[in-house]
């Protein structure tokens, strides 16, 4: 009888282990996010039904849905269009709400006051990102500056900061003018060609590529093409199609993108190391470029916890590239749409651009003095805010678009575009709450590129308004939608003139 022990225990064993991931599985997905619903709910916060192991993703999948297939004529006001689900659940719950994404509770926010209560008295440290966006995004950025949370943060951000520093980005001015003018040239061929029909969101994406790549890792544009387009493709693969993020085992719904995603990552992350050995080894030649620095700055001292090991020098560098070159390029491709749209403000850029540079080379140290371009960019990153979200803490939501567009907070002239709101008030632009208007994010964890961002938006737009007037084709179909940034789905054609 002995043999028929053996396999009884083996099946027992089985059948434990079994109950315990079972168990384990429940507990996770149904009993931790319940404890943490019920917090919520005992707080007094309400929200849409979920539904169980898919939250509400049915019900934004069905809004968007409906959205999608309606056009939006030339407005701005942009919510129930980019975010209809939010907008329809808002007009339902108010401006704080508890929504499903798989089996996460999430807290939507779009109340500045709610946002400053809970945020007053909390360390930029102890802001993480919520988990299921964290392992969701960890292809493009492992645990680069985005993603990391306590004292890893700490140790980061204290070795990131000064390679942003204004003399640092100085050197980084020539980078951005010579990339700029390769475009532009580019694009008095196409209209000496008989071609003024310029799709600029194609060409200035591709360019801000180029900037990017650049001040990251010096690299050629032909070396940088190639993980710029990896890094790109990596971002198709992941956003084009419907994901179930915060669904139990959503990765295995997608398995083609998914491994895709990550075959492009361990490429991408080769190149990249393959660059920082070659810069270890290569000691002679020093580059100044945002890599450089962080190298430089791991060095400084010494000590075991001012270094960036060289997985995490990769790790930045693709946070410095996907973080960097989306949201300046869209910035910028926003801002010619609303500048197309209200040439009186080419005009006032260029009389300004006059008088601050002249006809000389740009200098970095005048681009503050352009302070009408200050306001221009301020109502533009308003308007279509290239970063429609901020992600925080234990499964927290914050609708940046929601804000911006909020009558309460701006007034009645909320949808106009209107530059010099931000004359007065150039950093809140008469919003009526300073927690309203959060084009960088806030508080410690502030966007670190902020001051790189200026730069660049500023040398780009000076190089084309002095070149070039540009008016909107009549081809141009607005349609902004989120592919985790804002963008114009379908292209921004513009009629471009030499000046
Ligand atoms: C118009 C351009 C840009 C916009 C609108 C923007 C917006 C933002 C926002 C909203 C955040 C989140 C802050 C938070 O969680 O509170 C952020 C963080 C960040 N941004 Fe930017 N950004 C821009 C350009 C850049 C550039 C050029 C770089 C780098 C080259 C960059 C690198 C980062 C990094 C590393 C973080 C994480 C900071 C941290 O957690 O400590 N950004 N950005």
């Amino acid at each position: 009888m002995e043999f028929l022990q053996f396999p009884l225990a083996l099946c027992l064993a089985m059948a434990v282990i079994f109950l315990f991931m079972l168990w384990r599985l429940l507990y996770s997905c149904w009993v931790l996010p319940n404890q943490a619903y019920q917090k919520l709910r005992r707080n007094g916060f309400s929200g849409p039904t979920p539904s169980f192991p898919l939250g509400n993703i049915v019900d934004r999948k069905k809004s968007l849905h409906s959205s999608s297939s309606s056009s939006l004529s030339l407005t701005h006001d942009i919510h129930s269009k980019v975010f209809p689900y939010f907008y329809l659940w808002q007009k339902l719950h108010g401006k704080v709400f508890i929504y499903w994404l798989g089996t996460e509770p999430f807290l939507y926010i779009a109340d500045p006051e709610f946002l400053r209560k809970i945020s007053a008295d909390v360390m930029g440290k102890s802001w993480g990102k919520p988990t299921v966006f964290k392992n969701d995004r960890k292809p493009m950025f492992g645990n680069g500056l985005v993603m990391v949370e306590g004292d890893e943060w700490v140790r980061h951000r204290h070795i990131i900061t000064p390679a942003f520093s204004p003399a640092n980005l100085k050197t980084m001015s020539s980078m951005t003018v010579e990339s700029t003018t390769n475009m532009l040239d580019r694009w008095t061929a196409l209209i000496t060609s008989g071609k003024p029909e310029i799709d600029v969101e194609t060409e200035i994406t591709s360019t801000a590529g180029e900037i990017i790549a650049k001040t990251s890792f010096g690299m050629s544009y032909e070396n940088g093409k190639e993980v710029f387009e990896k890094l790109r493709a990596m971002q198709m693969a992941l956003f084009k199609y419907t994901r179930y993020v915060g669904v139990p085992f959503s990765n295995f719904m997608c398995p083609i993108q998914n491994s895709e995603a990550k075959k492009l990552g361990k490429e991408i992350d080769a190149m990249l190391l393959s660059i920082i050995t070659s810069r270890k080894s290569n000691v002679g030649q020093p580059q100044k470029d945002l890599l450089s620095l962080l190298m430089a700055e791991s060095q400084v001292g010494g000590s075991s916890e001012k270094k960036l090991t060289a997985s995490e020098l990769v790790d930045e560098c693709k946070t410095f590239f996907f973080g960097g070159h989306e949201t300046t390029a869209l910035a910028l491709t926003w801002t010619l749409l609303l500048l197309a749209m209200h040439t009186e403000w080419q005009n006032q850029l260029r009389e300004e651009i006059k008088e601050v540079i002249g006809d000389g080379e740009i200098d970095a140290t005048m681009l503050a003095r352009l302070k009408k371009m200050g306001w221009v960019m301020n109502e533009v990153l308003r308007l279509y805010s290239p970063a429609p979200n901020v992600q925080r803490g234990t499964n927290m939501w914050i609708d940046v678009v929601s804000m911006n567009h909020d009558r309460q907070l701006w007034g009645d002239d909320v949808y106009e575009f209107k530059p010099e709101r931000f004359k007065d008030d150039s950093l809140y632009g008469g919003c009526k709450h300073k927690m309203g208007f959060l084009p960088f994010g806030f508080g410690g964890r502030m966007c670190v590129g902020r001051n790189l961002s200026m730069l660049e938006y500023k040398i780009v737009l000076t190089l084309i308004v002095t070149r070039f007037s540009f008016s909107l084709s009549p081809n141009y179909c607005h349609s902004p939608s989120i592919m985790l940034s804002l963008r114009p789905t379908q292209g921004l054609p513009l009629i471009f003139q030499q000046l």
